[in-house]
């Protein structure tokens, strides 16, 4: 029988290539729709690749036409908080307009489901920790804010349409392929473990923690980590259960519980056994000082249990990955 096939934009990105594994693990045909302005093709691996941009409407109606998808999932944009603000405009032309073509070309077609990335930065300064799905958005930063608008256009279009949707809000997504075949790769790397990780290597100069005055128990910024396979589950228990007919709703994907970037370096020096070189910095604008999410909706709507995101076992897979043949061979490409 032919595998179903899914549209996955951003799938040849970090969390989207570990998603296309899953999905190919459980039965569907991943189509990943990238302009590889941040991915890569070798992460590609469990489906065809079509190169496009999310805003090339003819493009994406082409593709759309080709694989017939009975759903799309939506990764592709641009992720980085503190360019954000230094240059918006991408953020949401990308994260906005792309997102609005995106939903026309859907409607058009009449594919009736969406999974969508969107982000713990969506919140903002957090009043409750761990935040439920019901803390108030306000987000800080253009990233987040940009988020924030492609959520409410989702829930908008599909009252209008009847297009199913979930919109998934990531907190700091870590760690590798457990099997070792993908991880962590973003081009213009950014990313608190992998910067850590290649300080450690020695591929790079001293790490900068950036704000050690924040309100928090050693001052540096809390993060809720999840590993990206936990993710990776996650988006497959979603995307039957839209299919199966559930409602149309927001999920927070974390942990429940925060670590700061000191723990994480500590974690980091203990799994690899080696020191990583630090140096404090000023914090980074738009930077919230703790984000940690209550998981439990999802984990109750999605029969979903984090496996693999205690820090430990995070660091281990991100070592792992970063020290591989596979991820020398493939940062060389
Ligand atoms: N990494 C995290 O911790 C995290 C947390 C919350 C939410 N998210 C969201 O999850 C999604 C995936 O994040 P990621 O970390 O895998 O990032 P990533 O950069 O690795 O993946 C995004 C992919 O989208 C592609 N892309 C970017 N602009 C595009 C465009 N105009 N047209 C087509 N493709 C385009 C990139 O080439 C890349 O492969 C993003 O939407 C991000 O906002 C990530
Ligand atoms: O060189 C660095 C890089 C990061 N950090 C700190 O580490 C933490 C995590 O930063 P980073 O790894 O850049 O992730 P976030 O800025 O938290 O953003 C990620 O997590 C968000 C959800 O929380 C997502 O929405 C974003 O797409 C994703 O990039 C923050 O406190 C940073 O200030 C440093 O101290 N030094």
């Amino acid at each position: 029988m032919q595998a179903r096939a899914v549209l996955v934009t951003g799938g040849a990105g970090y969390i989207g290539s570990h998603v296309c594994k899953a999905l190919a693990e459980a039965g569907w045909t991943p189509v990943a729709y990238d302009d590889l302005s941040n991915g890569h093709a070798w992460a590609v691996q469990w489906g065809p690749l079509e190169r496009g941009d999310i805003r090339d409407r003819d493009r994406l109606r082409a593709v759309v036409a080709a694989y017939r998808p009975e759903a799309v999932l939506h990764f592709a944009g641009r992720i980085e908080v503190g360019e954000s603000l230094l240059a918006p405009f991408p953020f949401y032309d990308v994260n906005v307009a792309g997102t609005l073509t995106l939903l026309d070309v859907m409607a058009e077609a009449g594919i009736q489901a969406l999974i969508f990335s969107s982000t713990a930065a969506t919140y903002g300064v957090l009043h409750a920790t761990p935040a439920p799905e019901s803390h108030p958005c306000d987000p800080i930063n253009p990233y987040g804010r940009s988020k924030l608008v492609a959520e409410r256009m989702i829930a908008d279009m599909g009252a209008a349409t009847g297009m199913s949707w979930t919109n998934l809000r990531y907190f700091n997504a870590a760690g590798a392929d457990p099997e070792g075949t993908i991880g962590e790769a973003h081009r213009h790397e950014t990313h608190l473990i992998p910067l850590a990780v290649q300080a450690a290597r020695g591929e790079r100069g001293a790490f900068a923690v950036f704000g050690t005055d924040y309100p928090t128990a050693d001052g540096s910024c809390i993060r809720d980590f999840i590993h990206v396979s936990d993710l990776a589950e996650a988006h497959v228990l979603a995307l039957k259960r839209l299919l199966d007919g559930g409602a149309s709703t927001t999920f927070n994907l974390g942990t429940g519980t925060g670590a700061s970037v000191l723990q994480v370096l500590d974690s980091l020096e203990a799994v690899a056994g080696v020191p990583v070189p630090t140096e404090h910095r000023d914090a980074r604008a738009g930077d919230p000082p703790a984000l940690v999410g209550d998981p439990s909706r999802a984990m109750a709507a999605l029969s979903w249990t984090p496996r693999r995101s205690d820090l430990t076992s995070i660091i281990a897979d991100a070592w792992a990955w970063h020290t591989s043949a596979a991820a020398q061979a493939a940062v060389a490409v």
